[in-house]
């Protein structure tokens, strides 16, 4: 199923052309938006929440219009924002309640659901103290937090790792795939970091000046390179005279760090590479498939990595 669906759809500011025709659909799961800085993501998601109207084009989310039904889209939808929102003197409990309440919770449910997701988000001890006094991962699960709170069908989540050291940037990723596959919520979240997402999301869209650069899935962005890493165990010249025993059999290899590369552009060069390694005496520790990343593919065609 679709999620999001824009057509021709266009925002230009007074100096700059945010948006350009840009068509393109998100669907169910987790979707990565990717692209520098300035390539529109906050723009397209404040349209597709009805905050920002559009020049032109159109836009449908979970199958309502935002500019007719901006209200309906946003009690189905949730929104993490960029930049930091959160009031310093209060509580991340009473500042999720009061947005759950916001998007038309009664009182005792969104008290309930607030001490879950604050829960889910790792957030429940702190939850009491004011937010002026937390990190900014902290922060950033507490923007989570709200986004959630109403149990939305889908979620935007723009920048969610902004700011994050190496490890609450993992924990951050690791939240959010759960919230796409286990809590069921599809997402869109969007990322200056091509590589970031790729262990996440299903889905990538990357965006440039406004424009649909690419969309597929993740997986057929990082298909096999056609290579394959072997390891042997031997002498400390057994990768060379491994490397050389396959090009004398007409295989194309070369060396990569400690291992040997190997073109497969026919499955028999599995058994060629088996055989040289008996051959030559040595153990043949590992053979691992080469998958391209998503920087290495975006860097290969040009795009922004
Ligand atoms: N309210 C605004 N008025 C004028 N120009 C704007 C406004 N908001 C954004 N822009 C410009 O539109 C372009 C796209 O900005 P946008 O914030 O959508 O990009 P982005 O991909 O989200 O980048 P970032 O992560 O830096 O926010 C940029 O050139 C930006 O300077």
């Amino acid at each position: 199923m679709t999620v999001v669906g824009t057509q021709g759809l266009t925002m230009q500011y007074p100096r700059v052309r945010a948006l350009d025709e840009l068509t393109l659909t998100i669907p169910e799961g987790i979707t990565g938006v990717v692209g520098v800085n300035g390539a529109g993501k906050s723009t397209l998601i404040k349209v597709l929440l009805g905050l920002l109207a559009p020049t032109s084009g159109s836009a449908q989310v979970l199958g309502l219009d935002p500019q007719t039904h901006g209200a309906a889209v946003r009690e189905r939808v949730g929104y993490m924002p960029e930049h930091d929102v959160l009031p310093a003197d209060v509580s991340a409990a009473e500042f999720v309640m009061h947005m759950g309440m916001m998007s038309g919770l009664p009182k005792a449910a969104a008290r309930e659901r607030t001490s879950d997701v604050l829960r889910h988000v790792g957030l429940a001890e702190e939850r009491h103290r004011p937010m002026g006094g937390y990190s900014t991962g902290m922060r950033q699960r507490a923007k989570l937090a709200q986004a959630i709170v109403h149990d939305p069908q889908l979620v935007f989540l723009d920048e969610p790792t902004n700011g994050l050291d190496p490890r609450a940037r993992d924990e951050m990723l690791d939240l959010i795939g759960r919230i796409g596959h286990d809590f069921g919520i599809s997402v869109a979240v969007t990322s200056h970091l091509l590589g970031e997402l790729e262990r996440t999301a299903d889905h990538i869209v990357v965006l440039d000046a406004g424009q649909l650069l690419r969309a597929s899935d993740t997986s057929a962005l990082t298909l096999s390179t056609g290579t394959i890493l072997v390891e042997v165990l031997g002498p400390t010249d057994a990768n060379q005279q491994v490397g050389q025993a396959l090009v004398d059999r007409g295989v194309t290899a070369w060396p990569s760090g400690d291992k040997i590369e190997v073109r497969v552009d026919d499955p028999k060069v599995l058994d060629t590479v088996r055989d040289v390694v008996v051959d030559l005496g040595f153990g043949l520790v590992r053979i691992q498939e080469v998958h391209h990343t998503l920087e290495e593919v975006f860097q290969r065609q040009g795009g922004p990595a």
